[in-house]
């Protein structure tokens, strides 16, 4: 293993990801920031200088659980100060496990500027995948608003409230196409399938917006890494004629299966072999369009070249039609098929010493929409709470336990009858090493007969997906259909409408983490919780992850000595 640096600045620039013009946030000069490639077993040293004008930054690995450097986590309020402008901060960390991860901004809705990027982490030298493939693809997905995230983060806390709406594009690798289409003379009436806007794309191949080719040869298995960096989009994934055959999720082996497609929750990551086994005189589109949510997004479209036919030779299918975006039954289908590797992943512990059910609601909080778990809608304060769990500094949030369920009688069915909320900051404390179950129950929106659909995504540890559930979760009943067998280690599970998702992990990495929806404006919003564990063994804070807030004041008001002593204590 090696220690790989970086020198990284975060800069607004002006880029066409989707044919249309507009600021996107990149790295150096990038869009989508530059790929990571590890192998298991390395320290990376980024060294994140930021160069935007007035707003701070930080970035998240998503997907690394940063054993002994939970201030690398990159969370703002969490685990570290936002980075100012013109400043550096140094992410030092080391990349334990092989799989397919991406990076991105937690600050604010930053991931939705377009600060993302590719992180692969291979097996160390030496080591064996459980399958075999001749070459492979990374595709990070994501979605595309023309609306600044600045406008749509006021949107969404003012009065009356405003939506962001649906993405105008979805992009494969930063690119995408709003002003034309490639595949349009596949058009289907009144179907999101194809574009809408008839015009067909006239590309050379060097255009910004050029959907980038896949390009393979007959006969061959290639691994295709995906990633979805969504900021709201629940994608389903496939590739026109061919076969998908998932053996990877979040970065943990699975038993191989076979699949038309995929669906794909912001958060997650998976890794599918292909094998190039139709008729290599055509080529075939790639397409990923929206489930979960009505759709008003044309589909991602790009591209499987079979060499040596040229990249552009217009494949003479039409693109996969993405399943109805409301199909729920055909999405649980899927996440069912998800089993662990035998012998490739630890097994859950058969009990757990605690149970936390989380209920999701949709609330006012003084007449402004929010996101509520167990009726507190989650603030972030100004003080990381790393920093100030560690000094123990009492005043920097709301010290009482949060609440670990919800009224029995509540009704998951309906409106609430009182959408009254409550901001609110508190931490669920976690016995060090402790396994802990968490259930997300969903429930109802504002609106009648409206549930949406939740990725959730927890930082600093994989989980256990024990279940999945319609209704109420009835403990007793639940329990006895858990998967203890092989279930799968995911670090993002969604929640369906109307039902629960159950998982399991160990609170065995001191830090503080946070849990939170993957839907950019619903954290915005409030959703999200924050466990920490075994802060007090936390050692060797850097100065620069805790200086705001009241952790500055402290290191000030001890005239910085004791201040020091406490960081490196
Ligand atoms: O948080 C959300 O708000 C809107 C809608 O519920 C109210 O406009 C929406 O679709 C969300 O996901």
């Amino acid at each position: 293993s090696k220690t790989q640096h970086f020198k990284w600045e975060v800069g607004y620039a002006f880029r066409s990801p989707d044919c249309v013009e507009g600021l996107v946030m990149g790295i150096n000069g990038q869009f989508p920031g530059p790929t990571i490639r590890a192998e298991a077993g390395d320290t990376l040293h980024v060294e994140l200088t930021n160069r935007l004008h007035t707003e701070g930054v930080v970035i998240h690995w998503h997907g690394i659980r940063q054993f002994g450097t939970p201030w690398a986590d990159g969370t703002a309020s969490v685990s570290q100060c936002a980075i100012n402008p013109g400043e550096t901060f140094v992410y030092r960390f080391k990349v334990d496990k092989a799989g397919t991860h991406f990076y991105h901004g937690h600050y604010g809705m930053q991931r939705s500027a377009g600060l993302y990027g590719s992180l692969i982490v291979d097996v160390a030298e030496g080591e064996k995948e459980p399958f075999d493939y001749d070459g492979e693809f990374s595709l990070l997905l994501s979605d595309w608003w023309h609306q600044s995230v600045h406008e749509q983060e006021v949107g969404l806390s003012s009065m009356p409230f405003r939506w962001i709406g649906e993405p105008q594009s979805l992009l494969i690798n930063g690119r995408g196409q709003y002003t034309c289409s490639f595949a349009s003379s596949f058009i289907v009436a009144g179907s999101n399938t194809t574009a809408g806007r008839g015009r067909q794309c006239q590309f050379l191949g060097h255009e910004e917006c050029a959907p980038q080719i896949l390009p393979v040869l007959p006969n061959r298995t290639y691994r295709l890494r995906l990633a979805s960096a969504t900021s709201l989009a629940s994608l389903n994934f496939a590739v026109a004629s061919h076969k998908l055959v998932v053996v990877e999720a979040d970065g943990n082996y699975v038993q191989p299966f076979a699949v038309d497609d995929l669906d794909i929750y912001s958060g997650e990551t998976y890794s599918v072999l292909l094998t190039t086994d139709q008729n290599p005189a055509a080529n075939y589109f790639i397409s990923a369009g929206v489930r979960g949510r009505q759709p008003n997004t044309t589909q991602a479209l790009t591209i499987l070249n079979y060499k040596p036919n040229p990249p552009f030779k217009p494949p003479p299918l039409p693109p996969p039609v993405t399943p109805r975006w409301d199909d729920f039954d055909r999405s649980k289908r899927f996440s069912l098929k998800i089993h662990a590797l035998a012998g490739r992943s630890p097994k859950p512990p058969m009990k757990s010493n605690r149970q936390i059910v989380l209920l999701n609601t949709q609330n006012t909080v003084n007449g402004l929409l929010r996101w509520s778990i167990n009726n507190i809608s989650l603030a972030l304060p100004a003080t990381p709470y790393l920093g100030s769990i560690k000094f123990r500094l009492k005043h920097a949030f709301d010290g009482a336990p949060p609440p670990e369920t919800f009224l029995a009688n509540y009704d998951l069915m309906r409106p609430l009858a009182n959408p009254n909320s409550t901001i609110g900051s508190r931490v669920y404390r976690l016995r060090l090493n402790s396994t802990v179950d968490v259930v997300l129950q969903n429930a109802n929106a504002m609106k009648e007969n409206v549930s949406e659909i939740h990725p959730w995504h927890l930082h600093g540890h994989d989980f256990w997906v024990l279940g999945y559930g319609e209704g109420r979760f009835v403990a007793a009943e639940a329990e006895r259909h858990f998967n203890l067998e092989d279930p799968p280690l995911k670090n993002t599970a969604v929640v369906y409408p109307y039902g629960w998702t159950a998982i399991r992990f160990v609170a065995d990495n001191p830090g503080a983490w946070a849990f939170h929806c993957h839907v950019e404006a619903h954290l915005h919003m409030g959703m999200g919780v924050v466990f920490a564990e075994g802060v007090d063994r936390v050692r060797g804070i850097p100065v620069e992850a805790i200086a705001c807030g009241s952790t500055a004041k402290m290191r000030m008001a001890s005239n910085d000595e004791r201040g020091q002593e406490l960081t490196r204590d």
